[in-house]
């Protein structure tokens, strides 16, 4: 099935730069944890925080060492002594301006904390602040989670506490082609769920662990921002203490099931769903192969699954149905607020 608004070949060639940047990366890595450092906060705000969401979740499989994810926002208002010079500091903007990392990155470097991290050239106003800026052209979410984990992991591995990192890292080298196939498995999918939910007034989403961030972010950034789509996105444990009560016939529930420790709870919400809307979705990235990539790495791969078909695919699709552009916003980065 040919696959609407997708440019394959751009897409493995944006893929190839990207995974380009994983010796730099690790170069940037490896000179910082040469040196003394006690903690590692990432910054994001709205789609960025949510794409760094399952890379610390991850990590936190792994280590238990301090660890911490801010809402750029939040961080200017919070108390920050779990914050130091002895803190590794990284955030992102694909655009570079957008405010709330701008201004949390400024207050970093007042007070003589330095940040890395990435956007997409150098003429962007984050470029400037940044320490060693790198530049990652393509902002979607596949491409920020991939950096985010070389950045994660290579600190996991040269503290000692995820060795396997270069047989990972060799076999992101595909994630991209992988990730054209699962993109064409769930096309047919992903054209019918649109045609049949597109114009429902309200619709729920059900997610947990690893793949939590990439539920709200499909939720908040792609249906609400960029489609008008009305969404609750909800973790599979609260579920069941508040949205279960609106679920009829009438409420489209989409569940979206993991491969990591949480997969009980997701499990119990499509029991629950299956009996109580006809208007249920069940998405499992269980469903989908990960051709070349060791067992081991799939909890790690699972939001780029949900984000192939998802936020790229699905989106497309709801676009389709709906009539309403993926790039229009009346008041997002329109005007001050
Ligand atoms: O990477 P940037 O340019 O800071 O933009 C992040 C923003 O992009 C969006 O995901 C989509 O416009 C926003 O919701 C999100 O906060």
């Amino acid at each position: 099935m040919a696959m609407r608004n997708f440019k394959m070949e751009k897409y493995l060639q944006d893929g190839e730069k990207t995974y380009a940047l994983r010796g730099e990366i690790e170069k940037v890595v490896d000179e910082l944890t040469a040196k003394e450092y006690d903690s590692v906060c990432m910054l994001g705000i709205g789609g960025t925080w949510a794409e760094w969401y399952p890379v610390i979740e991850v990590a936190k499989k792994y280590t238990d060492f301090p660890i911490y994810l801010e809402n750029a926002a939040e961080f200017m208002i919070k108390d920050r002594r779990h914050l130091s010079d002895k803190t590794l500091f990284f955030t992102s903007s694909a655009s570079g301006d957008t405010k709330e990392i701008l201004d949390a990155v400024k207050l970093c470097k007042s007070n003589g904390w330095k940040v890395y991290g990435f956007t997409k050239d150098a003429t962007t106003p984050l470029a400037e602040l940044l320490t060693n800026p790198i530049y990652n052209a393509c902002g979607d979410c596949e491409h920020s989670y991939l950096i985010y984990y070389f950045v994660m992991l290579r600190i996991l591995k040269n503290r000692g506490e995820f060795p396997q990192y270069d047989r990972w890292a060799d076999q992101m080298k595909n994630i991209f082609k992988v990730l054209v196939q699962v993109r064409e498995q769930f096309e047919p999918q992903a054209a019918e769920i649109a045609k049949t939910y597109a114009h429902e007034p309200y619709t729920m989403f059900t997610g947990s662990g690893v793949l939590w961030g990439e539920t709200y972010l499909f939720t908040m950034c792609i249906l609400e921002e960029m489609q008008w789509v009305r969404t609750k996105a909800v973790t599979s444990a609260d579920f069941f203490h508040g949205p279960l009560e609106l679920v009829d016939d009438r409420v489209p529930v989409f569940v979206i099931i993991g491969e990591d420790e949480y997969r009980p709870l997701d499990e119990r919400v499509e029991r629950f769903v299956k009996k109580h809307t006809k208007k249920h979705v069940i998405i499992d990235t269980k469903d989908f192969a990960l051709e070349g990539i060791d067992d081991e790495f799939r909890v790690i791969c699972s939001p780029m699954i949900i984000t192939a078909i998802l936020t790229e695919r699905l989106a497309i699709h709801y676009e389709l149905n709906t009539g309403h552009s993926l790039e229009f916003r009346r008041y997002y980065r329109q005007f001050a607020y």
